[in-house]
């Protein structure tokens, strides 16, 4: 099958790039830029005779008949703008930005400041959480691939909100991400003497994120969510830990905890769930689609911590879009991801 990517000179465009030149089924058939035709090694010099392509103008109908998959790894608006372009056309769409994933319009609106695309392409688009929403994503035609913080989130707490063993009004998500998280235009919070040896926290009840993530919670929970949620800048390049605190609605060991989360993932490759005591760190999913998981109920006083880990460019974006991708066409969700961890 053929792959075009556009937003490809982008970190998530690179990491699609990096998984999908060594893909059993997919080729990357072309990649585009919305500035100027150049070879892809003049912006990334690391693919230097191994991917020697070079950027082409987006030509939606050129890319219609000559691809099979379109990856959209693009920021928000320009994404959406973009999906109006293939919807309804001979292509499966892959969309990395936030564009498609909120179903209510005015919620898009407020958290991302500008119009949303058409009703009907939200409502055709299928959100990509691959291990819970496989047999939509199987027979989607248009993706919306959950952005990072959600992934690991969502994938933490999804066990115990199905259980309802938990209070689903208590849920607090402390989350750290590395830097790549915010792409690759240049701003002064990821100039390295502002990040270097530093530890921010930024949007705080701001972050566009807060309602995907409430979004799939409350489906789940079968009734409407409010979460707490932070987000941290912090100084590594890849990573996201997100450490999520919530009240159990009574006591209940770690151990069985521990059990119920082996059985509910036990099916799903991507997800590996920690013995007692041991917890997670970014580090062990560097450059992999795994999303690590670690938890510890706490009987004194009824709290459940649970730590979650992934790559933000792999299970948070590219890793994640390509294992919706083999869903999408029928193949094993592992092709071309099998990537073992870089570490240390
Ligand atoms: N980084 C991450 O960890 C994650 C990112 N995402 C989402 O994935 C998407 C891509 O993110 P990321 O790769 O980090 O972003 P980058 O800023 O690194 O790259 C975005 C790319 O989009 C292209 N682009 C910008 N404006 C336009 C335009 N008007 N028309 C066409 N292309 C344009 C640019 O390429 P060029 O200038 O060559 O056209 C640029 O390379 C975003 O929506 C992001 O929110 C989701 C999860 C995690
Ligand atoms: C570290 C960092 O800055 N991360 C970005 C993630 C952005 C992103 O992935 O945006 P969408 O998923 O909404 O497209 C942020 O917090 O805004």
């Amino acid at each position: 099958m053929k792959a075009a990517i556009i937003g490809t000179s982008g970190y998530g465009g690179g990491e699609l790039i990096r998984i999908l030149n060594n893909h059993p089924f997919f080729s990357i058939h072309s990649v585009h830029t919305a500035r100027e035709e150049r070879p892809i090694s003049f912006e990334y010099p690391h693919l230097t005779n191994i991917f020697e392509q070079v950027l082409t103008s987006i030509d939606p109908e050129k890319i219609v008949a000559e691809s099979d998959v379109v990856f959209l790894a693009t920021p928000s608006k320009v994404s959406g703008e973009l999906v109006e372009s293939f919807f309804h056309k001979d292509i499966k769409v892959i969309d990395l930005s936030g564009d498609l994933r909120l179903k209510e319009s005015d919620s898009y609106r407020k958290w991302y400041k500008h119009e949303p695309v058409a009703e009907s392409v939200l409502t055709e688009a299928v959100y990509g959480l691959s291990e819970w929403n496989r047999e939509k994503i199987a027979d989607a035609s248009i993706l919306a691939n959950p952005g990072c913080y959600p992934t690991a989130a969502l994938l933490g707490l999804a066990p115990v909100i199905k259980e309802k063993v938990i209070d689903p009004k208590s849920v607090i998500i402390d989350a750290k991400s590395g830097v790549s998280g915010a792409g690759r235009s240049p701003s002064l919070g990821t100039l390295y003497a502002e990040l270097n040896e530093n530890f921010k926290i930024y949007k705080v009840n701001e972050h566009q994120h807060t309602p995907e993530i409430e979004q799939q919670l409350s489906l789940w929970n079968g009734a409407e969510m409010k979460i707490t949620f932070s987000t941290h800048l912090i100084p590594v390049t890849r990573g996201i830990m997100t450490t999520m605190y919530v009240n159990l609605k009574k006591e209940i060991d770690t151990v069985k905890l521990l059990d119920l989360y082996e059985e509910t993932y036990s099916r799903h490759p991507f997800v590996r769930v920690r013995k007692k005591g041991i917890f997670p760190a970014v580090k062990e999913v560097k450059g992999s689609n795994y999303c690590d998981i670690g938890l510890h109920a706490d009987s004194r006083t009824g709290r459940l911590t649970i730590v979650s880990v992934i790559d933000n460019l792999m299970k948070g974006a590219a890793g994640q879009a390509v294992q919706n991708a083999n869903i999408m066409f029928g193949l094993d969700e592992t092709a071309g991801l099998n990537l073992m961890p870089l570490y240390p």
